[in-house]
Formats: structure tokens, C-alpha cells, sequence
């Protein structure tokens, strides 16, 4: 079942119910905030003080960072990662190809105020779907006459137990860049999480295991060849009027991106697709 709802602060979002898994999308952003399998809990994480106000970004669920991701890399005003999580999507459509799966295309194209912010007319298609597996893919199609480049991402905010028991398995011997101190590392063995962590591992592999002492997740990507992994930490959390201080611990971004050197260049008339399924095991 699809429903169109809308929060006190008329937040227009879709509800998706099936057989199989429940789960939100906000309108504003194609920012889906909610997914669950049935008789399971959460499998993404949102903020308890996630501010539901059109403009502002939603704190948790999975944000599209696009057509940058971080800073925009010559203008510090223009807003952190891009565009796209501020901006109205619309839906163009939707499918139930049977009682456990649910697709929904999201649309957004280019506009004068999206010019007014980065010169390029283009089409960004978001295909989610809501089934066993959390599936979006999010494509980027160049319908300018001259080519760009975008880097982007799915910025996959998961739901965990304890952070102190979290595990993610598959960046052995990966390289990354240390966003916090600006150094080149190389990972060995799994990525545990004892401090604020912010990195952009490159070249990563296609999948990722996120395990919590309770569950699995498997991450599989495409399009893609670098992982984000974003944890605050404690003084970050109670710095940011969106989170609750002790959030930190129950949260960690495994975001699926065309980061840094992983940045796409599309031609006119070509598109790109950054994918990400996510599957839960216990
Ligand atoms: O606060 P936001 O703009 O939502 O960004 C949240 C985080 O996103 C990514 O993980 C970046 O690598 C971090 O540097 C940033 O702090």
C-alpha cells in the first residue's frame, strides 16, 4: 500500500506498507527516513530531533548528497552536499509487482533555481524499492550540452545496537583518506568505531558487512567506488542541534558514494547510476 501523508508542519512524505517491509519517503529530498522488515527493528537510523522543516535537511534516514558531497569544492557558501536533499522531488511513479515489493520513481530536473546553483541541466531519477532488500538507485542523467562532473552519495545512516560492538568487514587493506587529520591511510582488518571516525575509503569493494552483535547487513554497491564511514562521536553529537547527545551510539553512516577522486564526469546526453542494496540477516 502507498500513502501520501504529511507531517503538522505539512512535510509531504509517502508511507509504503507491504508484506514484507514498511518504510517513509520525504518528498523533500526523495529522502527516504524510515524502512523496517516486518516483526524486525529499524534498519535506518533518524534522529529523535530530526527537524521535519522544509529547507532543512533531515537528520538520519538516507539523504542523496548531490551533485557534490561535502563542501562544494570552490564555493564554501553554497550548501553541504549539493543540491538535491534540500529540493522538492516529485513522484512519477509508483509499482506493487507483488504483496513483498514496492517501487517508487522519484524525480528531480533541473530548474532556474537549481541553475541559479550549479550551472547544468540535468534529470536525477531515484528509483527505491521496499521489498526483503532495501534497493535505491539514484541516476544521474546530462541533458546540458556540455559535459560535468558530480561527486555524490547515498548517505545511508544505519540503525545499530551498540556502537562499541559494531564491525564492518569487506575494507581490509583499503586505502583512506582521513577527513579529520587530512592523512592517507591503509585499513587493517575490520573497521571498529572508538572515536569520531569520518573517512573516505577508495577503491572500495562492491560489498560491505555491518555487523552489530545482533544482525548483519549486507552492503552491495554499484556505480560506486568509495565508502564513507561517518560516526561524531560524543562532542560532535551534542554540537549538533539535530542529534541527541548520546545518539552516537546507536547510529553509523556507511555511505555508498562517488566521493573524491571517485567524482563521475557524464557527458551531454549520458547518465550514471549509483546503486546500493541493503540486506539484513540476523
Ligand atoms: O551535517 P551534514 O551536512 O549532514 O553532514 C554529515 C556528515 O556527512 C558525511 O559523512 C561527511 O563526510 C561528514 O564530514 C559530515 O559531517
Amino acid at each position: 500500500m502507498i500513502t501520501n501523508k504529511n507531517t503538522p508542519g505539512s512535510f509531504d512524505y509517502i508511507e509504503i506498507q507491504n508484506a514484507s517491509a514498511n518504510a517513509r519517503v520525504a518528498l523533500q529530498g526523495g529522502h527516504l527516513f524510515h524502512y523496517q522488515q516486518l516483526h524486525r527493528k529499524p534498519l535506518i537510523w533518524l534522529s529523535g530531533k530530526s527537524p521535519f522543516e522544509k529547507g532543512k535537511a533531515i537528520r538520519g534516514g538516507i539523504p542523496v548528497c548531490w551533485p557534490w558531497f561535502g563542501q562544494h569544492p570552490t564555493d564554501s557558501s553554497l550548501p553541504q552536499h549539493g543540491l538535491a536533499r534540500t529540493s522538492l522531488f516529485e513522484l512519477i511513479d509508483s509499482q506493487e509487482p507483488d504483496e513483498n515489493s514496492t517501487e517508487l520513481l522519484l524525480q528531480l530536473q533541473s530548474s532556474a533555481e537549481t541553475l541559479s546553483i550549479w550551472p547544468y541541466r540535468f534529470q536525477l531519477l531515484l528509483k527505491i524499492t521496499v521489498g526483503p532488500a532495501l534497493t535505491l538507485a539514484l541516476t544521474t542523467k546530462n541533458s546540458d550540452t556540455k559535459p560535468f562532473t558530480i561527486t555524490s552519495a547515498l548517505h545511508s545512516y544505519f540503525a545499530i545496537d551498540d556502537i562499541g560492538k559494531v564491525s564492518v568487514q569487506g575494507m581490509d587493506e583499503t586505502e583512506y583518506l582521513d577527513l579529520l587529520t587530512n592523512q592517507t591511510l591503509i585499513q587493517r582488518g575490520s573497521i571498529h568505531i572508538d572515536k569520531e571516525v569520518d573517512r573516505v575509503y577508495r577503491k572500495s569493494a562492491n560489498t560491505a558487512l555491518l555487523l552489530d552483535g545482533t544482525r548483519t547487513v549486507q552492503i552491495r554497491s554499484e556505480g560506486s567506488s568509495s565508502t564513507v564511514i561517518w560516526n561524531p562521536w560524543s562532542d560532535k553529537s551534542k554540537s549538533m542541534s539535530d542529534m541527541e547527545d548520546d545518539s552516537y551510539q546507536t547510529m553509523l553512516c556507511i555511505e555508498t558514494a562517488n566521493a573524491k577522486q571517485d567524482a563521475r564526469t557524464i557527458a551531454s546526453g549520458e547518465e550514471h547510476c549509483l546503486k546500493v542494496s541493503l540486506t539484513e540477516s540476523v
